[in-house]
């Protein structure tokens, strides 16, 4: 599948395109060739064809910013539904990357009013590239913000405010073993979350029970083995009602939610 692909990207035609392909010139094949030595070689797909498919959107990705995964569709989709029925909610996306998230959400929630948080200065380009790309296209502006999603001092503007926090956050316990597409071309500041994987969503709840308004909707993505530990940390922490942990389309616990309690 993935010559496949890397060959209608060479060629410049879609995938079904390649079943009535006549002859290849040789300089592509030549390209062909170095793209699929590559990928052998465990470059990620999208680092060679410089695309992600995420949801209705094509993201730009390249070196310094984490491949947007299937996985993260479903927390998107449970997202939109919080959001149904709302004019112009409020929408925070903490660690933002390629955009995939709060992009998204502009884009199949138009007047959400979404700020995009990514601390690493080698991702946010890629997240002001993409956001310019998507607003250029028609959809509602999202703002993207150069920031730590566990500072104290995050979007106090915002306290109490925010309908909706989102976040894909860091959750890799540190030592665990990663395929080398993982370990060599995702950023490190994207996976690695401390001893338990959990470090940055210690501070993500603490940033997340500031921004939300009472009743606000909560959803964090989490390693398959955190379907209990990541629950129990936001149940602790004492600000929410409504924990629950839901699955992915393989069936492996891969989000939480919760509401922000007050409401
Ligand atoms: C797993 S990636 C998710 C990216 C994107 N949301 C997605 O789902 O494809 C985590 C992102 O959080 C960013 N990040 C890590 N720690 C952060 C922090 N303390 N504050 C803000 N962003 C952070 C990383 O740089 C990375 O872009």
């Amino acid at each position: 599948m993935d010559a496949e692909l890397l060959l209608a990207h060479v060629l410049g035609v879609s995938r079904a395109g390649l079943l009535t392909l006549g002859e290849v010139p040789d300089d592509a094949v030549a390209r062909f060739e170095d793209l699929t030595g590559q990928r052998a070689d465990r470059v990620p797909l999208q680092h060679l064809t410089g695309r992600a498919p995420f949801r209705h959107l094509e993201l730009a990705v390249g070196p310094g910013v984490f491949v947007p995964r299937p996985e993260t569709e479903q927390l998107v989709e449970w997202a939109l539904a919080r959001l149904a029925g709302r004019a112009e909610p409020v929408v925070v996306d903490l660690g933002s990357g390629s955009g995939a998230i709060a992009l998204s959400i502009a884009h199949e929630h138009p007047g959400a009013r979404v700020t995009a948080v990514e601390r690493d200065p080698g991702a946010i380009g890629w997240t002001r590239h993409n956001a310019a790309t998507r607003a250029a296209a028609g959809d509602t502006p999202v703002d993207v913000l150069s920031g730590d999603m566990t500072h104290p001092g995050l979007l106090r503007e915002l306290d109490g405010t925010v309908d909706l926090v989102v976040s894909n956050p860091p959750y890799v316990p540190v030592g665990a073993t990663v395929p080398r597409e993982v370990a060599d071309h995702d950023p490190p500041l994207a996976l690695w979350g401390g001893p338990d994987g959990l470090d940055v969503v210690r501070g993500l709840l603490r940033t997340a029970a500031r921004l939300l308004r009472p009743g606000g909707g909560l959803g964090i993505e989490h390693a398959d083995q955190q379907g209990s530990a990541l629950p129990a940390l936001v149940r602790a922490s004492g600000s929410w009602t409504d924990v629950e942990d839901h699955p992915d389309l393989a069936g492996r616990p891969r989000y939480t939610t919760a509401h922000r309690s007050g409401g």
